[in-house]
């Protein structure tokens, strides 16, 4: 089964409700690649989620950046799982790197976030990546997949799931991972599923690059065999966005 090229713009904690509804109409208005060929998520803070959502073109879907890793209750400033389905909000990106640096999310918790994620029904942008330092020391693909591990050994099925690598090295430094490096790690990561996983899962599962992407870029690393899209941070908040949603038409020609 052919994996369907997917396009996520993942706007952090940026924006005012005008700037949103811009982003939006900048995107309601384009004419971009058919749904067949690509599936494209935007994922605004968690405020704008039910404007953005009300807004947004049908062929294009919204994701929450975070969730709370279990049901929800006497968690301040939380939101769970069970709120992001009763809003209709199909999609979570969990796991990002800025989460697991800044607020000490661990692969431990991040994989809980996830499981616990898909048994409410959510899908699951799931992140992994190294640090420069890691990436010196030689130790990418240990970390990329001790993070993997921790998702792996807590789900079953992987059908919701896209796997985003992000360099953490490459994220809103403007420092691209090049498309060899991209592919190698990519590869390796499904080569990781296959011998861990199944083939199965290691064959279907979308494994998409983050870090740096836009206008320019998108097109060489898109055209990577096992690069099967994109987590867009800076860039998916400017109308080069649809060039980088437009970057599936070079795997349909492939
Ligand atoms: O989630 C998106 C990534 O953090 C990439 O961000 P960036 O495109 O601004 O480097």
């Amino acid at each position: 089964m052919a994996r369907k090229f997917f396009v996520g713009g993942n706007w952090k904690c940026n924006g005012t409700a005008e700037e949103v509804k811009k982003i939006v109409n900048t995107l309601n208005e384009a004419q971009v690649t058919s749904q067949d060929v690509v599936e494209v998520v935007v994922s605004p803070p968690y405020v704008f989620l039910p404007l953005v959502k009300s807004i947004l073109r049908p062929d294009f879907h919204v994701a929450a950046q975070n969730c709370w890793v279990k049901k929800g209750g006497a968690f301040t400033g939380e939101v769970s799982a069970e709120m992001l389905v009763n809003l209709d909000i199909p999609w979570v990106i969990l796991g990002h790197s800025e989460r697991r640096a800044l607020l000490n999310e661990t692969n431990e918790f991040v994989g809980d976030k996830v499981a616990y994620a898909l048994a409410q029904g959510l899908k699951v942008i799931a992140c992994v990546g190294e640090t420069l330092e890691q990436r010196e020391a030689g130790s990418t693909m240990d970390v990329v997949a001790a993070q993997t591990k921790a998702i792996a050994d807590r789900v079953s099925n992987w059908s919701n799931v896209v796997i985003a690598y992000e360099p953490v090295w490459a994220i809103g430094t403007g420092k691209v991972a090049s498309p060899a490096q991209a592919q190698e790690v990519h590869d390796e990561l499904r080569k990781w599923l296959a011998k861990n996983v199944s083939a199965d899962v290691a064959a279907t599962t979308r494994i998409i690059y983050g870090g740096s992407v836009n206008g320019g870029n998108c097109k060489e690393l898109g055209g990577q065999a096992d690069v099967d899209g994109f987590l867009v941070g800076g860039a998916s908040l400017k109308p080069e966005f649809i060039d980088i949603i437009k970057a599936a038409e070079v795997k349909k020609s492939a």
